[in-house]
């Protein structure tokens, strides 16, 4: 099993408030990690002390074997992230951003075929301002996706996504996966992760309350739903188990 990321004893404060507590971690290739919590649980800095935009108190982070810290050149062709909106300039199209997008890389994937698998082909001309809720969410998994990564960053993966554009990008999410691609990523939707992940991990408060597969969540609350299973392990007031 090759680690594609490894997190040991991660710890994130802001002041007084421990944000990220000790959290240990790993994804294999080819897996797609979900990190699941309620608002404020931790996940976003999780991910960014991942990636080394955020300096952690403690803890070692590797990805594909590399300290993000300390090599970010190396990782910088091998992994993909869905970054939001802010980070674009307002006056660029989707295609001039593509393409600048590409270009940064040695081997980019051709960014057209990805804006017609992702169905927003025809939004080439389009400033990225004017695209709807939806298709910004498509075209940013798009930009995570020009590297040809060997792992992907998804942070909230398919809000504002109607039914069918979730479902069409879980597909082509398992095809990548199929060949290799992993995937970490954060989501609020239940039956997404049912459908993609191989391996979760649920914070509450910055801690791990459970870690395991879907199923062994199930398993090991009071419920048989994954939604109700979830709910209890995050819920401070119902819960009192020691899974971890
Ligand atoms: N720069 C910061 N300064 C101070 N506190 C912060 C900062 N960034 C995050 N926090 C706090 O740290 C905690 C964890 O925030 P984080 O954004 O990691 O959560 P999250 O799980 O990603 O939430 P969401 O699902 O809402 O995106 C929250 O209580 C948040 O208010």
């Amino acid at each position: 099993m090759q680690e594609v990321i490894k997190v040991r004893q991660l710890t994130k404060s802001y002041g007084e408030l421990t944000a990220v507590d000790n959290i240990n971690l790993s994804a294999a290739r080819g897996m797609v990690f979900g990190l699941l919590g309620a608002n404020g649980a931790g996940k976003s800095t999780t991910i960014e002390c991942i990636l080394g935009t955020k300096k952690a108190d403690q803890g070692v982070v590797r990805i594909l074997g590399t300290d993000p810290l300390k090599d970010r050149k190396k990782l910088f062709e091998k992994v993909g992230v869905q970054f939001q909106e802010s980070s674009y300039q307002e006056q660029i199209t989707v295609a001039e951003l593509c393409r600048v997008t590409a270009s940064l890389y040695k081997k980019s994937a051709d960014p057209f075929e990805l804006l017609a698998r992702f169905g927003i082909a025809d939004k080439r001309k389009s400033l990225v301002k004017d695209l709807s809720g939806g298709q910004k969410q498509r075209l940013f998994i798009v930009l995570a996706l020009i590297p040809n990564p060997e792992v992907v960053f998804l942070d909230e993966l398919t809000t504002g996504l109607d039914a069918k554009a979730r479902r069409e990008v879980w597909k082509i999410l398992s095809d990548l996966k199929e060949k290799g691609l992993t995937i970490f990523l954060t989501s609020h939707f239940m039956d997404e992760v049912e459908a993609l992940c191989d391996c979760i991990c649920i914070l509450r408060e910055g801690k791990i309350v459970f870690y395991g597969t879907v199923s062994e969540a199930v398993e090991k609350s009071p419920y048989e739903k994954f939604e109700d299973a979830y709910l209890w392990y995050t819920d401070e007031e119902e819960q009192n188990n020691e899974n971890i």
